[in-house]
């Protein structure tokens, strides 16, 4: 099962991403993605291997963003997969049936097509808004993120505009995702805290 609070790194990479992700294991952090947008395979690599080795010393889950050639070869737990990817049920004739599979969705019908492909759980949003991605569509709430959760069995993870306060607008998600709310806190370990906390106090 996919852990609840998805801490993704901050999409520059290298040290201070990684430094970011040290902070964010010290705090509790389930899973660990690895979100990089830039350099070449060759540094994305190393960012995801030390990612996935840090993660193993902490007994939490890393999932590759994007990319599941780099997931394979830094030997991660699964793969994120969205809209412009290859699609999950080539993710998943690649990648054998223990690898966990993530997708995006933004409404119930892409995320039964998800599921139907093979994912094992579907990233929702933006639940808020955010400055932290360009180009997303307006914000789908609380409410669309529930409108997912109630259409499948696979755990949802909401991500936009996350944080702590809102944690609690989001009773349906399995679980959320941020960037900002721990890459961009001052401290790092202490945010990841306070937003388990708040996933804690839901139920
Ligand atoms: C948990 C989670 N949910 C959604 C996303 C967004 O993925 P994607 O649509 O592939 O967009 P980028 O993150 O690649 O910009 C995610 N990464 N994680
Ligand atoms: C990477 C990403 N994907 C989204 C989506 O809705 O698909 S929202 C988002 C950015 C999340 O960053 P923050 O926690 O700083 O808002
Ligand atoms: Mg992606």
């Amino acid at each position: 099962m996919i852990g609840r609070l998805h801490v993704l790194t901050d999409a520059a990479g290298g040290p201070p991403a990684l430094e970011a992700v040290r902070a964010a294991l010290a705090g509790g952090a389930p899973v660990v993605q690895v979100r990089t947008k830039t350099g070449t395979d060759r540094q994305r690599y190393a960012f995801a291997r030390e990612v996935v080795l840090l993660c193993r010393a902490a007994g939490a889950q890393c999932i590759v963003n994007d990319r599941v050639d780099l997931a394979l070869a830094a030997r991660a737990d699964g793969t994120h997969i969205g809209a412009d990817d290859l699609p999950v049920e080539v993710v998943r004739r690649i990648a054998g049936p223990a690898h966990l599979i993530g997708g995006t969705a933004r409404d119930p019908e892409r995320a039964l097509a998800l599921v139907a492909a093979g994912a094992d759980y579907l990233g929702v949003g933006p639940a808020f808004a955010t400055s932290t991605k360009d180009g997303l569509p307006d914000p789908i709430g609380p409410e669309g993120v529930a409108a997912v959760a109630e259409a499948v069995r696979v755990p949802v993870i909401a991500i936009g505009g996350v944080t702590a306060e809102r944690v609690p607008l989001l009773r349906k998600a399995h679980g959320v995702a941020v960037v900002s709310a721990v890459s961009a806190a001052d401290d790092p370990a202490a945010a990841t805290k306070e937003i388990l906390a708040a996933l804690a106090g839901r139920s």
